[in-house]
C-alpha cells in the first residue's frame, strides 16, 4: 500500500490542559493540511470539534464516547474507514493522523487500539504520545489523577501550557522535577516555544528514517547507568501523603551488553506480559539478536500489546547489545531486572537462570 503506514500522534493531556488550543495552532501550519484529527468526546454533548478550526483540507472524524472504556472499537471503526476512504479515492492521501483524547482518558487503550489491531498496524505507525500539562493545575492534578500520572508517563514529549498564566519563565522547578521522576527520558517543552518539529517524527516506529530518537532515549539510559545490568526505581521523595501516585510508577532501564537469543526474549516478554501485563504501562526497547546482529530488533509494548517488532537495517549508534525501558504501575520490587537478568543468564545470588525459567515460569518471586 503506497502512502502507509501513516503517522498517528496521539495528543493526550488532562481535562483543560491545552489539547485542542495546541491543535489549533499547528493546523493552521500548511504542513498538517493532510492531517486527519481524529477527537475522541465524552459525554452525549459533543462539543470540542466545533473549537478545532479545520485547516484548510483537513479531516475531522468523531469518535463519540470515553476511549478507556467500551467504544475502544469505535475508534478501530473510525481509523479502518480512514483506510477504505484513502484506499477508494474519496480523500486524498494522509501524511498524518492525530487523535486528540479525552482528557480523562488513560491513553494506553488508544495505543493498543493502534497497535494491536491486525488491520490497522498495516496501515497506521503510532508515531508517538505528545502529553499536556498544565503549568497551573498540573502538580494538583498529578495528585488527584491517576489518568494524568499515566499520561504523562507513557509521553513521548511533554508539552507545559499556561506558564503565561503562572507569569514564569520557565517550567517551576517542583514540577519539572516530578514530570521528570515520571517520564526521564520525554523532553519537556514549553507550549509557547514548541512547534511542528518538535513533536512529531517522535521516531520509535519509523526506524528506517527516524532513527534519531531511539539513539535519543537509549543513549540517555545507557548514560545514566554506565553499561551494567540496571533497574533503577522511580523513588519519589516528596510527600506521600500528596504524591501517593507517583511513587507507583516507576521506570526500569535494564541494559545487556552483548546479543541476545531471540528465543530468550520471547521469554522475557512473554513472561512479563503473562505475570505483570497488567502492571506494564510501556516498553521501548532495541536488541542486538544473537541470530541476526547487525540489523537490531526494536521493541514495543503498551500494557500487555506488544506493536509487531521492527527490525533497523543498521545500529543508531556504535552502541550494542539489548537496552530496554520499561515503564510500570505498581510492579512488585525489583521483578523486571531480576527477570532480565535470567534471560540474559547474568549471574546472580539465589536467581535462576534461562533454563531455570523454562523449567519452572514463576521461579522468580513477585508474583
Ligand atoms: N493563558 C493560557 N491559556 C491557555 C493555554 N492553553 C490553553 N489555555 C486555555 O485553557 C482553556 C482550556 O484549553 P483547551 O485547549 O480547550 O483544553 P483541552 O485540553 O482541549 O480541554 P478538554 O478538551 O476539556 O480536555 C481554554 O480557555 C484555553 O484558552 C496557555 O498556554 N495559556
Amino acid at each position: 500500500m503506497s502512502g502507509f503506514p501513516i503517522p498517528v500522534t496521539v495528543l493526550t493531556g488532562f481535562l483543560g490542559s491545552g489539547k485542542t488550543t495546541l491543535l489549533n495552532r499547528l493546523l493552521k501550519n500548511p504542513e498538517l493540511r493532510d492531517t486527519a484529527v481524529i477527537i475522541n468526546e465524552f459525554g452525549d454533548v459533543a462539543i470540542d470539534h466545533l473549537l478545532v478550526e479545520q485547516a484548510s483540507d483537513g479531516i475531522i472524524e468523531l469518535s463519540d464516547g470515553c476511549l478507556c472504556c467500551t467504544v475502544r472499537g469505535e475508534l478501530v471503526d473510525t481509523l479502518a474507514e480512514l483506510v477504505d476512504r484513502v484506499q477508494t479515492g474519496r480523500i486524498p492521501a494522509l501524511s498524518r493522523v492525530v487523535i486528540e483524547t479525552t482528557g480523562l482518558a488513560d491513553p494506553a487503550p488508544v495505543l493498543q487500539s493502534i497497535m494491536a489491531h491486525p488491520a490497522l498496524v498495516q496501515a497506521f505507525r503510532l508515531d508517538g504520545v505528545v502529553t499536556l500539562v498544565d503549568a497551573v493545575n498540573g502538580a494538583a492534578t498529578l495528585d488527584a489523577h491517576m489518568e494524568a500520572v499515566k499520561q504523562a508517563a507513557v509521553a513521548d514529549r511533554i508539552v507545559v501550557s499556561k506558564l503565561d498564566m503562572a507569569q514564569n519563565e520557565a517550567v517551576p522547578a517542583g514540577l519539572m522535577a516530578r514530570l521528570r521522576r515520571l517520564n526521564p527520558s520525554a523532553p519537556i517543552l514549553d507550549v509557547r516555544n514548541t512547534a511542528l518539529a518538535d513533536l512529531f517524527g517522535c521516531g520509535l516506529y519509523d526506524p528506517e528514517t527516524r532513527i534519531a530518537d531511539v539513539r535519543r532515549w537509549l543513549g540517555e539510559a545507557q548514560h545514566d547507568h554506565h553499561g551494567h545490568d540496571h533497574h533503577h526505581h522511580d523513588c519519589d521523595h516528596d510527600h506521600a501523603h500528596h504524591h501517593r501516585h507517583d511513587s507507583r510508577i516507576r521506570t526500569d532501564t535494564l541494559i545487556h551488553e552483548g546479543p541476545v537469543p531471540f528465543a530468550a526474549i520471547e521469554m522475557f516478554l512473554d513472561l512479563l506480559r503473562s505475570n505483570h501485563g497488567e502492571n506494564l504501562l510501556r516498553m521501548k526497547g532495541i536488541v542486538e539478536l544473537a541470530e541476526d546482529p547487525s540489523r537490531p530488533l526494536v521493541l514495543h509494548a503498551v500494557q500487555k500489546t506488544l506493536h509487531p517488532p521492527a527490525r533497523l537495517p543498521s545500529w543508531p549508534d556504535d552502541k550494542r547489545g539489548a537496552r530496554l525501558v520499561l515503564i510500570t504501575l505498581d510492579m512488585p520490587g525489583d521483578y523486571v531486572a531480576r527477570l532480565f537478568a535470567a534471560i540474559t543468564n547474568t549471574p546472580q545470588i539465589d536467581m535462576p537462570d534461562r533454563a531455570a525459567l523454562e523449567n519452572n515460569p514463576l521461579a522468580i518471586p513477585g508474583r
